[in-house]
């Protein structure tokens, strides 16, 4: 029985048409959920079971017979069953010559077998036609209807039409199949939904290192060397005041970890002297995870706002401020005002709200709401343009934060400096290697090399080759 594909039909068709059978191994969750979609978008549904009897769990409509029966009504069976089950199968081989065997399996460990899940099952019914699809769709959700966030439907397998019919199946259902070609590409599909925000590891795993780091190198600072030198407790530092240095510093050096990729990119290609070469895989998968740092940047940048706006109000702050006025009450001694410490002060919390504030925007460009309406140059603009600008702001609100105490020797504790300046290291390397770069004569090269120009065109066979190292 041939299905007409539904590129071309509306979904009402299949109700006109003779309805296609389709038959499910497997009454468990996924089975049942599996039936119950496809019941309702006008297939008959066959169930297999080892105890065929009709229970209320499954769907109306639905048929249930042994394994042997169910897979003589049709000739697309899809194996809701667990890996660990699967010998069973070996004894139905007569039955299932020829036909669709859909692997809809997911394992609980990536790489936990040597072989796919799928690549197993055509080694044990040799004679079938395995595709892989619909592990990276949750029961739940097809039960809920909740597909929003993933309506794709990752497939593969090597017979083309029998990979064909299951597409057809998958778009009747609403779903969007992705073909990812061959049966080898198995693996990687069932590895998929184990991943855990696998773009999210790397920045969040660095910020949590640079907070550490930071924390206990202003502990030293503030803390521990007032303690052991003038055996002054300054531990209420804890709360607030360390954590924002820390912050904005995290917030500072991931932001312009999100631009050095960027840059070293650049100069790898004048190097290398063509844009046909692989970038080394450290590189690429930076480059990817890019977003997903300059959020994580965002939210230490708004942590440091929140920790900025309590200041005033903090008992040790108004207890300094007060004392210090009436010292100079009993002293007759006034502190003369300074325009030149004022200009400092006002430039650097400017500085500071302009920064947050063009970092909020490229926050929000990043919604994908936002990001839709914009086209391809318009949303480079903002993120790379704009986003340079944020980094030059918010380095600049920490240089003049600075301001005259910068790289003062006084400053030194224990021949450490403040964690401030360590923190300007990469940001401002970032902008100096940029502006560097954006000299017209370099500028030129690289616009020429990133339109195909190759000042050495063997490197292109190499790439060809595929060697990918520097
Ligand atoms: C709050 C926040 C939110 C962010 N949200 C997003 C987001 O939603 N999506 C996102 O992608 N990024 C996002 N980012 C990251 C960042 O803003 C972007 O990746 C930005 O485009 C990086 O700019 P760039 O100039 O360094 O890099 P790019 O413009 O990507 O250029 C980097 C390098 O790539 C190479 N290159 C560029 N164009 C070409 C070409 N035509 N041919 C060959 N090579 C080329 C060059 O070597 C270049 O130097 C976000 C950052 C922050 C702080
Ligand atoms: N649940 C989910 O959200 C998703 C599940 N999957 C995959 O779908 C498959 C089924 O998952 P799920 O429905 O949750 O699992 P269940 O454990 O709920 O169901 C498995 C079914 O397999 C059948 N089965 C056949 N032989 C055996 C056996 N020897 N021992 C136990 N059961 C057997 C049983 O049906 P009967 O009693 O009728 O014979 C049973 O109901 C798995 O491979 C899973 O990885 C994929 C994506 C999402
Ligand atoms: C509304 C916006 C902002 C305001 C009002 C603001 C204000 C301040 C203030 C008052 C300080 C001094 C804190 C102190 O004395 O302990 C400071 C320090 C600092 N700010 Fe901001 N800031 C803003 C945004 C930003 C942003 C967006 C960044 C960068 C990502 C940033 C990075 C820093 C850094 C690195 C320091 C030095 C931290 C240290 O004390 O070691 N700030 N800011
Ligand atoms: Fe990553």
């Amino acid at each position: 029985m041939e299905k007409i594909s539904t590129d071309a039909f509306p979904l009402t068709m299949h109700f006109s048409e003779k309805q296609e059978t389709i038959c499910i191994f497997g009454t468990g969750d996924f089975g049942r959920s599996l039936g119950l979609k496809m019941l309702q978008c006008g297939y008959s549904i066959v169930f297999g079971s080892r105890t065929p009897r009709m229970s209320s769990l499954l769907p109306n409509g639905a048929e249930v017979m042994s394994y042997s029966d169910a897979a003589q009504k049709s000739d697309i069976i899809i194996i809701a069953i667990h890996r660990e089950h699967y010998d069973f199968l070996t004894e139905l081989t007569e039955v299932l010559n020829g036909k669709i065997l859909v692997d809809i399996s997911n394992n609980l460990k990536i790489n936990q077998y040597p072989e796919s899940n799928a690549e197993y099952l055509a080694q044990l019914v040799p004679g079938t036609h395995v595709v892989k699809a619909f592990n990276t769709i949750s029961a739940w959700a097809l039960q809920s209807g909740a597909l929003d966030a993933s309506r794709q439907v990752l497939i593969c397998g090597n017979d083309s039409k029998a990979k064909q019919r299951v597409m057809d199946v998958v778009r009747s259902l609403g779903l969007t199949p992705l073909d990812k070609g061959s049966l080898v590409a198995a693996n990687e599909i069932e590895n998929y939904p184990l991943q855990l925000f696998p773009m999210w590891k790397f920045p969040f795993y660095l910020s949590a290192v640079l907070c550490v780091f930071f924390f206990f190198y202003c502990v030293i600072r503030e803390v521990i060397y007032p303690y052991v030198h003038e055996k002054r407790d300054r531990t209420f530092r804890l709360p607030i005041s360390i954590p924002n240095h820390v912050f904005p510093i995290v917030a500072l050096i991931l932001l312009a970890l999100v631009y050095l990729p960027g840059v070293i990119a650049a100069i790898l290609q004048l190097y290398r002297g063509t844009k046909y070469r692989r970038f080394p895989d450290w590189l690429d998968h930076w480059m990817l995870c890019r977003k997903q740092l300059g959020l994580i940047a965002l939210g230490f940048a708004f942590l440091h706002v929140l920790y900025t706006l309590v200041i005033p109000i903090r008992y040790y702050v108004r207890w300094t401020l007060n004392n210090r006025t009436v010292t100079q009450a009993i002293t007759k001694k006034e502190n003369p005002f300074s325009t030149t410490t004022s200009w400092l002060s006002d430039s650097y919390v400017a500085l500071g709200m302009l920064g947050f504030f063009l970092f909020v925007l490229l926050g929000i460009t990043s919604l994908p709401s936002v990001s839709n309406t914009v086209n391809w140059r318009e949303f480079r603009f903002v993120q790379s343009k704009l986003g340079y600008l944020t980094l030059i702001l918010c380095t600049a609100h920490t240089l003049v934060y600075g301001g005259k105490r910068f790289l003062n020797p006084s400053n030194l504790v224990w021949y450490l400096p403040s964690a401030y300046v360590i923190a300007l290291i990469i940001p401002c390397t970032v902008l100096v290697i940029k502006f560097i770069l954006i000299l017209p004569c370099i500028d030129k090269t690289l616009m020429r090399i990133r339109q195909g120009w190759e000042r050495n065109p063997k490197y292109s066979e190499s790439a060809l080759n595929g060697k990918t190292d520097i």
